[in-house]
């Protein structure tokens, strides 16, 4: 656990750029720091490796104090990822990845088999080991970038605004491949964006600073979408925030209706108005009963009731198909279905 004790700093001309911030980064978990430019993100994050030293305050790393570690030593235990990756030009991927286990002394063909296992854990093409930076597209840059900060297997894992110079689909995979490696690694990881979508999407927990560098709240995602603690956090949140707080509420609320679906060698013509939604023998949505219209699906449980409501936009039926993780079909979510489990949301 990375804790923040009133911690702040004043630069030697007297700005201050963090003030009094406590708060605690949870071992496990990824901690991000979001806010305005120039709110103090990057001052806190580098305070944590010593990059930069607090003027008050205390920053306990695991209950011990960092000033009191040496950095080479404090820094091998963080990684440390930042904005166009930062890779050495004149080395091979394979290269910049072992860079801290050649360091560490390790053995080269011990760092470099190290290296390669951790390019295809981020996703890479085991022939790119061989490239130069240069050689590589800015999001494939990034993931070396996170592939040589977890090298040395630090417990924890800095990353400054690392996903912000790659464009919006790539941010989106390189964010879903981070979420997929923290599933396996648990590392205490402390991000820094100025991108509140982003900040929510990862976040176990998320601090938002205004700028003066004071934190104005520090919540989960789904509470700061659904108490921000005053207007400031309320407008960095932006205007949808009702809708994207239906990504934090359970579909498993919606109730299902199981008699407007009809296997395939059943089907019959439409005895009302009613939608009904053909399925194959082996249980899996078809199309809309004579209507040649699409139809959209999701995983009743496991997805958001705002994945539920998108399906449902999409097709003029108003209603989702609701499936099992296996892809057969569960039941259909009506118009009604879904307007009682927004009330509910709305309430609640
Ligand atoms: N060495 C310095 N001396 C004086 N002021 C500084 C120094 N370094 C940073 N600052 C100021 O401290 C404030 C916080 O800077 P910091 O880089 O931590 O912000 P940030 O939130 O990461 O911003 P951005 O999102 O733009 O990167 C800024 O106003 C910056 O100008």
């Amino acid at each position: 656990m990375i804790t923040f004790d009133s911690v702040t700093k004043r630069y030697p001309d007297g700005f201050v750029a963090v003030d009094n911030l406590s708060l605690e980064a949870e071992t496990g978990q990824i901690t991000v720091l979001v806010g305005p430019s120039g709110c103090g993100k990057t001052t806190t994050l580098r305070m944590i490796n010593r990059m930069i030293d607090a003027t008050e305050g205390q920053i306990l790393l695991d209950g011990s104090d960092v000033r009191q570690i040496d950095p080479p030593t404090l820094r091998r235990g963080i990684g440390y990822v930042i904005q166009q990756a930062g890779l050495f030009p004149h080395r091979k991927i394979v290269d910049n990845v072992a860079t801290v286990p050649y360091l560490l002394g390790w053995e080269k063909k011990k760092a470099r088999d190290r290296a390669m296992e951790l390019l295809e854990r981020v996703g890479l093409d085991p022939k790119m080991a061989q490239r130069y930076p240069f050689q590589l597209s800015g999001g494939q840059q990034q993931r070396v970038g996170v592939a040589r900060a977890l090298a040395a297997d630090p417990p924890v894992l800095l990353m400054d605004e690392p996903f912000s110079a790659v464009d919006p689909i790539v941010r989106t995979s390189l964010q879903e491949e981070l979420l997929r490696l923290q599933a396996e690694l648990n590392k205490t990881i402390v991000f820094v964006t100025h991108d509140i979508d982003e900040a929510i999407k990862l976040g176990d927990k998320v601090a938002v600073l205004r700028v003066g560098g004071k934190l104005a709240q520090f919540a989960a995602p789904k509470t700061l979408l659904s108490e921000p603690a005053d207007d400031f956090v309320r407008e960095f949140l932006g205007r949808d925030r009702g809708i994207r707080r239906l990504s934090f509420v359970s579909s498993s609320y919606l109730k299902l209706r199981t008699d407007l679906t009809v296997t395939s060698s059943s089907a019959a013509g439409p005895s009302d108005d009613a939608w009904l939604m053909v399925v194959s023998e082996d249980g899996k949505p078809v199309g809309w009963l004579d209507r040649d219209e699409p139809f959209g699906t999701y995983v009743h449980g496991k997805d958001s009731l705002r994945a539920a409501l998108d399906a449902a936009l999409l097709s003029s039926s108003g209603q989702a198909v609701a499936l099992d993780e296996s892809g057969r079909v569960v039941g259909v979510a009506t118009r009604k279905a879904l307007d009682e489990a927004l009330s509910e949301a709305a309430d609640g």
